[in-house]
């Protein structure tokens, strides 16, 4: 097993451009089931997870390959198959996001259920509900999900989505892609309003669905008989973006994204700036600037956008552990994201948890040490504290990082990170 070295301590300086969204990206894949005929698309990052899901359409019947670096093609001439395999969706819990459309375009879908994950428990009964209220009839067979609509087509309804948490982004997605198919008209109240899911609703209105208020918290589609097959450029990875941005601030150097629309980043560039950041735009270009700088602490509530991103929380918490003062994190969209707190203190973080808050004191320093990655996010906080902390640090658990980050030790070392891949021992 590989693992990261990351002798930390240096301010990082200089440009990267933001990849492809991966969730972005991982719902367009799922959409190409409903979508007859070739599909190409653009801006795909190159990572595990959508080699993953390659594998599933694969089984589905749909041909998938890489035509050329971030461009994938499809050829989706009918549906084969309305099951896949429990191994592949146990490898990625957003596999179950084929649901929805599978059920559309091939009548009937049998899923595993993907369980619950080291975030949060991640239940699936809003995707469930939505089918429910098209006109499926679900059972549990196997311990798969098992869904069959009568008489061969869904049909257009108004729904609530919904959780304790707020709204579900994979929620509506199902709901959208189902209803893009269904008899009728369908609304979605309570709609989440991520970007991903503005971007996934740009592709199949481009394929010739008929969606609109996309963005907002009421979505209205009238349902078409088919979809074709389009070329389609996805949207930029917002949470690696924000990432980059924090390694910017937890080195005290100076990291401009290009390529990522400010707005989508929410509420970050203003927290980085009331800790004492330089933030500056130009198009779609975003510069954090902390060269020199004493970072005060801040306070950070995680919400459904355009609330500061939960997926931003592990690095945004990273980042205040070096800033002085004490932080308070609250994290209200997964109940259980703060595992990997455990990891920062090996790095000399003083990290409290009270139920849905850590209360972050800023030290001086971090200091190198061996720290494990226990999801996606988790992975990318361990190297914004290994950049950040005198010495050398070890990260492992780099399948996770493989998940969520395009060729992030390349992107690193063009902004005067010295962080490689090695398999220890070497
Ligand atoms: C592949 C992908 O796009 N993943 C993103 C997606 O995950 P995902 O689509 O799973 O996230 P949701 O917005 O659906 O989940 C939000 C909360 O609602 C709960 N819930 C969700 C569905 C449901 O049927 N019942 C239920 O209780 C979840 O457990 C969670 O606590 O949105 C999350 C919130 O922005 C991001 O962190 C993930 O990176
Ligand atoms: C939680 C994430 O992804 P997923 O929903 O695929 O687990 C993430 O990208 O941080």
């Amino acid at each position: 097993m590989e693992v990261l070295r990351v002798k930390g301590g240096a301010p990082l300086n200089g440009e990267i451009q933001a990849s492809g969204s991966k969730n972005s990206v991982l719902a367009i894949m799922c959409a190409v089931l409903l979508c007859d005929g070739e599909t190409i698309l653009e801006n795909v990052p190159n990572l595990s997870d959508v080699n993953t899901l390659m594998e599933i359409l694969e089984e589905t019947g749909v041909s998938c390959e890489w035509a050329a670096p971030n461009t994938l093609r499809f050829v989706n001439n009918g549906l084969t198959n309305w099951t896949v395999s429990e191994d592949l969706v146990r490898k990625m819990r957003a596999s179950f996001s084929i649901f929805g459309p599978l059920l559309a375009k091939a009548g009937k879908a049998q899923i595993p259920l993907p369980g619950g994950c080291v975030i949060g428990a991640r239940p699936v009964d809003q995707h469930l509900k939505a089918m429910q209220a098209l006109g499926a009839e679900i059972k549990m067979l196997d311990g798969s999900v098992y869904a069959e609509c009568k008489g061969g087509r869904l049909q257009g309804a108004a729904m609530f989505l919904g959780t304790r948490f707020g709204s579900t982004v994979g929620g509506t997605n199902a709901a959208i892609m189902a209803g893009a198919l269904s008899s009728g008209t369908t609304v979605i109240y309570n709609a989440a309003r991520e970007p991903e899911i503005v971007d996934l609703v740009m592709f199949l209105n481009k394929a010739g669905a008929k969606i609109r208020g996309v963005g907002t918290d009421i979505i209205t589609i009238e349902g078409v008989e088919s979809l074709n097959g389009v070329r389609y450029t996805c949207m930029t990875d917002r949470i690696e973006s924000g990432t980059y941005l924090c390694a910017g601030a937890i080195t005290r150097g100076r990291v401009t994204v290009k390529g990522i629309p400010p707005q989508s980043l929410a509420g970050l560039p203003s927290l980085l700036f009331d800790m004492g950041c330089d933030i500056s735009l130009e198009g779609d270009s975003i510069t954090v600037d902390a060269r020199d700088r004493d970072l005060r602490a801040t306070h950070v509530i995680t919400f459904a956008y355009p609330g500061f991103a939960t997926d931003l929380q592990p690095a945004m918490l990273t980042l205040l552990t070096t800033a002085k003062g004490i932080s308070y994190v609250k994290e209200t969209v997964f109940d259980a994201r703060f595992g990997f707190t455990q990891e920062l203190t090996r790095m000399g973080a003083d990290i409290k948890i009270s139920g849905d808050t850590a209360i972050v004191s800023g030290v001086e320093r971090l200091t190198g040490a061996r720290v494990v990655a226990s999801d996606l996010r988790a992975a990318g906080a361990m190297i914004l504290g290994g950049l950040a902390a005198d010495g050398t640090s070890t990260v492992e658990g780099l399948q996770y990082l493989d998940r969520g980050y395009e060729n992030p030790v390349a992107k690193l070392q063009s902004i005067g990170a010295q962080i490689e891949r090695v398999t220890p021992g070497t």
